[in-house]
């Protein structure tokens, strides 16, 4: 038996698995077929969990388990029966046991547990009231309504502080630069922090040490010194005194960028020689330049210190604040309940997990599907781990062929770990066998999904990235030589992907967009942008009209990408489908109906009246007679429908009046708008004007069959396309410039240590182990880089067409964007603008016939 067939075959025996596999290797389907194996070995649904992260991947599975059912079941569909018969490795399976099987879960569905994280971690904490200090009957907040009560809580901490210590804390926190709003300072800040600090002891933004300022004699010989220096260069000389005198008034934070400590801190980092311009830095002034290193980074430290302490302070004040209000609210966020239920799970001991979640679900879980374990958060871990431990439990480590006790299986892939913003952490899925019993680990790279066209570009690409600066020349304190660190990680632990479709067509080419028209020589950014949007709208018509029936995914790496080629698409009269949801503002009678809604919140403002009353809603609201009285008239019915019936009846009755007045595309937007307002009822607690915003705000999709799609590479994760059209492969890979660095024993622990983001030119300032730390996450934010350009390479099954900004020489080896990494790897230095043809190009370029 081959390797994969003895990997699969483990997999259908139920011993407890964890598949990292490539992507299109059939992770999902594999789970399907354990998930069946496990039914149809007469296991009670009730006691087998499967877990995903979005409830469209929890319905895919469902959807699969029911169908390969219900198919399996007609006598009419033999194939279907062999079908699942292969996928479950049960070649003996009688049909009647599959419609027995499907006909019972029909009937009883709510025993089937297919489940997002959240929504399991929901039902746990219902089941945990008290245990959690839950308060009775709470609910769970969406996005936007998190985001607003994060903004009453912070208004409200401006609104009841004591102004000259908010003036203080503010002036920590800013480094006294000049800040416009405070809410609005206070807001970045506790976004920025709070998710990291939740978990951790107070004292976490503590940990920068602070050197000590050298004494008063040495600063002042270090001043006499720097005057006094008898070099020969007059830039030299004019430096010392600039620096002199900005130490002689401790302006020690104009110094801390200067060019001429920072050449020095960096040649003696790397035992160069210390150079000013071309000469040598002279020798005898190094023990005066120790002293202004040491002042310049203990006030540097100080500071940062300072900063580090006030927004601990603050983010501390804001989670009593914003904890109140919700349990006044009772509405708590899927990330509070996740923490409660991660701290109460972490207060007992491994013996004990196997009982606690168990005890209180309506069955045991005996066993446990994982999917897309590689965006595991650790919360997310600290609570799904006493269900592993259950799971992987002495009864499931006997060797029998025929086992139901217990089983547990986990299937991910660490090169799609695109989800660290949301707190996942992919080396999770790395510890995982080491910290379960007898777990075994299965690879796969042979994909069902891609031609062999598209695999082997894939290989090439991620085999061959370029890393700069190269490994010799390691720098430990340099963002770079950390970034670079990670592609050498991604390229040397990319595995060569094979297909298991040999035969199947394949074409990939890399398209250049125009070079911009512009008035000035140098077109500016957003300009190639809008070449490459051109190009890849014109790649995308190109694939339609030759295979109108193939399905093309366009996947930008931004919703504002998106929404860019949709408009593309649109002005060339494609059909096409935007996924990931934008705001019912789309629409001209959504637009029309907030309007009439405002009218009522704000009677003085003649922007609504004017808007309604020139309009069909504003006719059939007045009934025919649009006199001086009929403004007044309408906001009264709008008034008392809303006083009367409420946000949701007012909002029916307002469409209802458009309805027959619009087109198909309005009336949904409408229907939709109707739901919107009938399922938030937390904005009945506030003004129109709350609801208005949260339709300005709210993403929802517009459902619309097209074989065209355009969507994020986020929301692309897990789906396939014949095409896939990649048209912003030029922005930055990375560009972290703000928020906090965590400094942790390991990935599943919380921080040791928190401080606030510090720029690469003062980042030699630090001591090593925080100069570590940034390093690891910047490595992070690389890596995760390139998975999202492989997830967006792997979608597609035919047809890949990579679009990129033309240029002449480039400099190959420090790529910044996904496009340098590409034309690198394949060494196209060169890349003329050429519209008509690719720049390159492998397999049929009629793929589809
Ligand atoms: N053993 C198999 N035999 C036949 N087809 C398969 C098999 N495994 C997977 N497929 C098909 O290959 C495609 C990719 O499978 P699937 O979506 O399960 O992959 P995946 O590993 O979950 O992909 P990704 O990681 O990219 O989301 C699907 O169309 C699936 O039906």
């Amino acid at each position: 038996m081959s390797a994969v067939a003895e990997d699969r075959k483990a997999i259908l025996q139920l011993k407890p698995t964890v598949v990292r596999a490539s992507a299109g290797t059939g992770k999902t389907y594999q789970l399907t077929a354990r998930f069946l194996r496990i039914l149809l070995q007469g296991v009670p649904p009730e006691s087998v969990l499967a877990t995903t992260f979005t409830r469209k991947a929890a319905g895919e599975i469902l959807a699969r388990v029911l169908e390969a059912l219900a198919k399996a079941a007609d006598e009419k569909d033999p194939e279907s029966l062999n079908g699942l018969r292969a996928q479950v490795d049960l070649p003996t399976l009688p049909r009647a046991q599959c419609s027995r099987l499907a006909r019972d879960l029909v009937f009883d569905i709510h025993r089937l547990k297919v489940s997002t994280l959240d929504s399991l971690f929901s039902t746990l904490a219902r089941s945990l009231p008290f245990e959690l200090g839950l308060p009775a009957g709470w609910n769970l907040t969406d996005e936007i309504e998190e985001r607003w009560l994060v903004e009453s809580a912070v208004n409200d901490l401006v609104a009841s502080a004591d102004l000259t210590e908010l003036r203080s804390l503010l002036a920590m926190l800013s480094k006294g630069r000049v800040v416009r709003s405070v809410s609005n300072e206070i807001q970045r800040v506790v976004t920025d922090a709070y998710a990291i600090q939740r978990r951790c002891d107070p004292e976490v933004w503590s940990a920068v040490r602070v050197p000590r300022m050298p004494g008063t004699q040495n600063v002042e010989s270090m001043i006499t010194d720097f005057r006094a220096a008898d070099v020969p260069q007059k830039s030299l000389v004019k430096c010392l005194n600039k620096a002199a005198d900005a130490a002689e008034q401790s302006q020690w934070d104009e110094l801390a960028e200067e060019t001429l400590l920072n050449n020095i801190v960096k040649a003696r980092r790397s035992r160069t020689e210390v150079k000013f311009g071309r000469s040598k830095f002279p020798d005898q002034l190094n023990p005066s330049f120790d002293v202004l290193l040491e002042s310049v980074r203990s006030h540097v430290l100080a500071l940062l210190d300072a900063q580090n302490r006030a927004t601990g302070t603050l983010v501390e004040t804001f989670d009593q604040r914003i904890q109140q209000m919700k349990a006044a609210r009772r509405r708590f966020s899927f990330d509070d309940v996740a923490v409660r239920l991660a701290d109460y799970f972490g207060q007992f001991d491994s013996d004990r997990h196997d009982a606690i979640g168990n005890d209180r679900l309506d069955a045991p879980i005996d066993h446990l599907l994982l999917d897309e374990f590689q965006d595991t958060s650790p919360i997310q871990w600290a609570v799904l781990r006493p269900f592993a431990i259950h799971a992987t439990s002495a009864e499931s480590s006997d060797d029998d062929e025929t086992r139901t006790a217990r089983s547990f299986f986990c299937v991910g892939d660490t090169k799609q770990a695109i989800y660290g913003f949301r707190g996942g952490v992919a080396e999770i899925f790395d510890s995982v066998t080491d910290d379960l019993d007898g777990v075994r680990t299965v690879e796969q790279n042979e994909s069902y999904r891609s031609s062999p066209v598209v695999l082997d570009f894939v290989t090439d690409v991620f085999k061959n990235l370029k890393a700069s600066p190269p490994s010799g020349a390691q720098r430990d304190w340099d963002s770079d030589a950390f970034q670079a660190d990670a592609v050498r990680r991604f390229r040397e632990a990319f595995p060569p992907h094979v297909s298991a479709k040999p035969n199947l067509k394949g074409h990939v080419a890399i398209w250049a967009g125009d070079t911009p028209e512009s008035a000035d020589a140098n077109p500016k950014k957003a300009q190639w942008k809008e070449a490459c949007f051109d190009a890849a709208a014109r790649v995308v018509t190109d694939l339609h009209l030759g295979s109108p029936d193939r399905t093309i995914g366009v996947l930008t790496r931004s919703r504002r990408a998106a929404a860019e080629m949709m408009w593309r698409l649109d002005g060339r009269g494609l059909t096409v489908s935007q996924e990931g949801g934008h705001p019912l503002t789309d629409s001209a009678a959504v637009e029309l109906v907030l309007s009439a809604l405002m009218m009522v919140e704000h009677p003085g403002d003649g922007r609504w009246q004017f808007h309604l009353m020139h309009s069909p809603l504003g006719d059939a609201l007045c009934d025919g007679v649009a006199d001086d009285q009929a403004i007044e008239r309408i906001e009264n019915r709008i008034r008392q429908s809303w006083t009367d019936g409420g946000l949701a009846e007012t909002v029916f009755w307002l469409c209802d009046q458009l309805l027959d007045r619009c087109d198909a595309s309005d009336a949904l937007r409408l229907k939709q708008l109707t739901q919107l307002a009938a399922s938030q009822a937390w904005v009945e607690t506030g003004r129109l004007s709350d609801f208005v915003r949260l339709v300005r705000e709210k993403g929802v999709e517009r459902p619309q069959a097209a074989n065209v799609r355009v969507m994020t590479v986020h929301a692309s994760k897990g789906l396939e396309f014949d095409a896939v059209v990649l048209p912003d492969l030029d922005e930055p890979l990375t560009r972290r410039q703000g928020g906090c660095i965590a400094d942790a024993p390991s990935v599943t622990e919380p921080a040791t240590g928190l401080t606030r983001y510090v720029s690469k030119k003062r980042r030699h300032f630090l001591s090593q182990r925080w100069q570590a730390a940034f390093g690891r996450c910047e490595a992070g934010d690389m890596t995760e880089a390139l998975c999202l350009l492989y997830v967006a390479m792997t979608r597609a099954r035919q047809s890949l067409q990579l679009v990129v900004q033309p240029k002449e020489k480039r400099k190959s080896g420090s790529a910044k964007t996904a496009a340098g990494l590409i034309l690198d790897a394949l060494e196209l230095g060169d890349v003329p603008a050429s519209p008509e043809q690719p720049v390159f190009e492998v397999g049929n370029h009629q793929w589809w016939l």
